[in-house]
């Protein structure tokens, strides 16, 4: 899988919405905040389940009701179009458990 750089990263993120580039261009993060802590738990059981189905793993971290996700492929030493399926395939969780997400 080829890293994303330039234009190719740039087009790629056009097709995402609400994740911040960080580690210079390598990783995509996005925070998310739910009802409560059930809630919370209840879309990363689902976000674990798409992710392994796609052998692609997010780095995250959760306090409460919030979570925290990062994106990067690890064996490419950046972001390729895996992160960036990933990252749709998140929000589109995260859209069904009624979230307020911001970066
Ligand atoms: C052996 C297994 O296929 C690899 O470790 C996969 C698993 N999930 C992964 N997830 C991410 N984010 N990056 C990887 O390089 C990666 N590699």
């Amino acid at each position: 899988m080829t890293k994303l750089i330039g234009k190719d990263l740039d087009d790629a993120l056009a097709t995402t919405s609400g994740w911040t580039l960080i580690e210079d261009g390598k990783r995509l993060s996005k925070a998310f905040r739910f009802a409560d802590f059930p809630a919370a738990f209840a879309f990363m059981t689902r976000v674990a389940m798409a992710a392994e189905r796609m052998n692609h793993h997010p780095d995250w971290s959760n306090s409460y009701d919030r979570v925290l996700i990062s994106l990067t492929s690890h064996d490419a030493g950046g972001l390729t179009s895996r992160d960036v399926d990933l990252a749709n395939r998140i929000d589109r969780i995260a859209g069904d458990h009624s979230t307020s997400s911001r970066n």
